[in-house]
C-alpha cells in the first residue's frame, strides 16, 4: 500500500492545478489518469473544436472575400488533412506542456491507469493500492448514446471520433442540436459537407430563450443548414456504403451520423459505492457548497458534480477548494455567476438568467434588446447578424443575465460578468463611455433601454 497526503481521480481542468498547488505546498500527491493529462478540454473538447472552428471560419471568410472587395481567385476548398493536423498540433503542444510542467514538479507522482475506490480512504490503480486522507475526483465526464433503433449497425461519431476525421462527409447529421452539435455542424457545412440538424426538442438550444433559439436557428439556415426540431423517432439501417437516418417517417441517405444528445458523468465504474460517496440519479456526485462529498475527506470538482459543464466552471472548483484548504478562505460555488459561449459564428455569449429563468422568479423584470445591426463593429466587418439583451431587476436595478448573440459576442459578454460579479447595477453602467467602434459600445444603450 502507498502512502500519500492527496490521490487525484482523474487530470481534468481542476485536479492538476490543486495537486501542484498540494506538491508545491510540500505534499505527497498522486494523479491518476487513465487517458491524457489536460482531460476532455484540451484532447477532444474545447481546444480542439476551437481550432477546427478557426479553420472553418477561415473558409467563411475566404468565400465571403469579394463582399470586402478582396479577390481569392479560385473556388475555396479545404484541406480535411492539414485542418485536422492543426487542431492535433494545438492539442499536443498543451498535452506536451502538462506532462512537462506536472512531471517536473516534486512530490507529485503521475501514474497512468483506471482508478477505483476500494475504501473510502483507499483506491486501486494499474494493480497498485494507494491511500490518502485526502481524494479528490475530477473524472469528468463522457457522451450519452441514445439507444436509437439500428444505431449499433452503422459506424456514428461522438465529439471525440469525428476528431479523427480526415475526409469530408458528404452528408453529416447531426443528432442534438445544443452546444456540441452546433459547433460541429456549422464547421462542417463550412468546411463543404451538406448537413442536417436533428433535435428533439421545439427549438435549437432548448435552454435559451425562445428569440435566441429562433435567431440561431436564421444563422445556420442561412449558411444551408437544414434543420429539424422536435424530432422524436430515430432510427438507422446501413445502405451499402452510406447510412439511411429515418427521423419521424422521412428517410434520409447520409454518409456520417455525429451523436451530440449530451454527456453523463464518468462516475459509474468509481466504486463510489464502497467509498460511501453519494450521487444522484443521472450519477453526478452529490457536493456541498464547497464541493465536499457526503464522505470527509472526498471532494468532487469539475463536471462530475453537476454544478458546471465547462473548462471554466471546472477550474473555478479547483480555486474555491485551494483557496479553503490551502489559504483559509471561505470560497463557495454558489457565488459563482454562471456564464460560457456557445461557438457557432457568430458566437453567443451568455451570463446570468435566461428572460425565462428571470420572469419565473417572480420578479419586477424588464428587459432590453438591440440587434447587432446597430453596432459600428458589426457593420464595419460586414457581419450584422445577431442582437444583445440584458434582463434586470426594476425595483434593486440589479443586472439578473445578458446574452450577446453576434460577432465577438464571447468577449463582449465579459463586461456583464464582471459587473454582474460586482454586483454593479445598471444604473451604474449607464453612462459608461466605451471605446469606439467595438461591440461593447453599445451597451450603455443597451442598459438605457431598461429605463
Ligand atoms: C466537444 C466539446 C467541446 C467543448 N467545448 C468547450 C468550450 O468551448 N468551453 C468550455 O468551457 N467547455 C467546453 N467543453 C466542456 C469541457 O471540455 C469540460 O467541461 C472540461 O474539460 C472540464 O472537465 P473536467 O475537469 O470535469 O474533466 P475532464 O476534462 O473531462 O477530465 C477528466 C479526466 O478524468 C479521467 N478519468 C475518468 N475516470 C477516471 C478514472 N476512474 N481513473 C483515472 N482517470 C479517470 C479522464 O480520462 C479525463 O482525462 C467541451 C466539451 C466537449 C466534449
Ligand atoms: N462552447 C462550450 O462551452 C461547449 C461546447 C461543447 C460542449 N460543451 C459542454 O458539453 C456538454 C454537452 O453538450 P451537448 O451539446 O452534447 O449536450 P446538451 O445536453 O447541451 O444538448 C444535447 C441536445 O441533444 C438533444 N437530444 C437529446 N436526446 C435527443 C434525441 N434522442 N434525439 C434528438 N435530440 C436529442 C437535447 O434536446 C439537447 O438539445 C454541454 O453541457 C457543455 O457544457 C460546451
Amino acid at each position: 500500500m502507498r502512502q500519500y497526503d492527496a490521490i487525484f481521480i482523474g487530470a481534468g481542468q481542476a485536479g492538476p492545478f490543486l495537486a501542484a498547488r498540494m506538491a508545491e505546498n510540500g505534499l505527497k500527491v498522486a494523479l491518476i489518469e487513465r487517458k491524457f493529462l489536460g482531460g476532455t478540454c484540451v484532447n477532444a473538447g474545447c481546444m480542439p473544436t476551437k481550432t477546427l472552428v478557426a479553420s472553418a471560419r477561415a473558409a467563411h471568410v475566404a468565400r465571403r472575400a469579394a463582399d470586402f472587395g478582396v479577390s481569392v481567385g479560385r473556388e475555396v476548398s479545404v484541406d480535411m488533412s492539414a485542418v485536422r493536423k492543426r487542431a492535433q498540433t494545438v492539442t499536443m503542444d498543451a498535452r506536451k506542456g502538462l506532462i512537462e510542467w506536472l512531471g517536473g514538479l516534486n512530490n507529485l507522482t503521475i501514474i497512468y491507469g483506471h482508478a477505483r475506490f476500494i475504501a473510502a480512504d483507499t483506491v486501486v490503480a494499474n494493480g497498485s493500492e494507494l491511500t490518502a486522507p485526502r481524494i479528490f475526483i475530477n473524472v469528468g465526464a463522457r457522451p450519452v448514446i441514445p439507444t436509437f433503433p439500428g444505431i449499433e449497425d452503422v459506424d456514428y461519431l461522438t465529439s471525440a471520433s469525428i476528431l479523427e476525421m480526415d475526409t469530408l462527409p458528404r452528408h453529416l447529421a447531426v443528432i442534438g442540436g445544443s452546444y456540441i452539435g452546433l459547433e460541429f455542424a456549422q464547421m462542417y457545412r463550412r468546411f463543404g459537407s451538406e448537413v442536417t440538424v436533428l433535435e428533439r426538442g421545439a427549438r435549437l438550444a432548448p435552454r435559451e430563450d425562445e428569440d435566441i433559439s429562433s435567431a440561431i436557428r436564421d444563422i445556420l439556415a442561412g449558411e444551408g443548414i437544414a434543420v429539424h426540431t422536435g424530432v422524436s423517432e430515430i432510427s438507422f439501417s446501413r445502405k451499402g456504403e452510406d447510412i439511411l437516418l429515418n427521423a419521424d417517417g422521412t428517410s434520409r441517405d447520409v454518409s456520417h451520423v455525429l451523436v451530440a444528445t449530451g454527456r453523463r458523468p464518468n462516475t459509474d465504474d468509481l466504486g463510489l459505492e464502497t467509498a460511501g460517496v453519494e450521487t444522484d440519479a443521472r450519477g453526478y456526485i452529490q457536493v456541498n457548497d464547497r464541493l465536499e462529498t457526503n464522505v470527509p475527506g472526498i471532494w468532487a470538482l469539475g463536471d462530475c458534480n453537476g454544478h458546471g459543464a465547462f473548462t471554466h466552471t471546472s477550474y473555478n472548483d479547483f480555486e474555491i477548494v485551494a483557496a479553503n484548504l490551502l489559504d483559509s478562505e471561505d470560497r463557495r460555488v454558489s457565488s459563482r455567476v454562471a456564464a460560457y459561449a456557445l461557438y457557432i459564428d457568430p458566437p453567443l455569449g451568455r451570463v446570468g438568467m435566461t428572460e425565462k429563468e428571470a420572469r419565473a422568479s417572480g420578479r419586477n423584470v424588464v428587459v432590453s434588446t438591440r440587434p447587432m445591426s446597430r453596432v459600428g463593429r458589426a457593420k464595419e466587418r460586414s457581419e450584422t447578424l445577431g442582437f444583445m439583451k440584458v434582463v434586470a431587476d426594476a425595483d434593486t436595478k440589479e443586472i439578473l443575465g445578458a446574452t450577446i448573440l453576434g460577432i465577438e459576442g464571447d468577449e463582449a459578454i465579459h463586461g456583464f460578468i464582471d459587473a454582474m460579479t460586482a454586483r454593479t447595477t445598471f444604473t451604474d453602467l449607464q453612462w459608461a463611455v466605451p471605446v469606439h467602434p467595438t461591440v461593447s459600445e453599445l451597451i450603455p444603450t443597451l442598459l438605457r433601454g431598461l429605463s
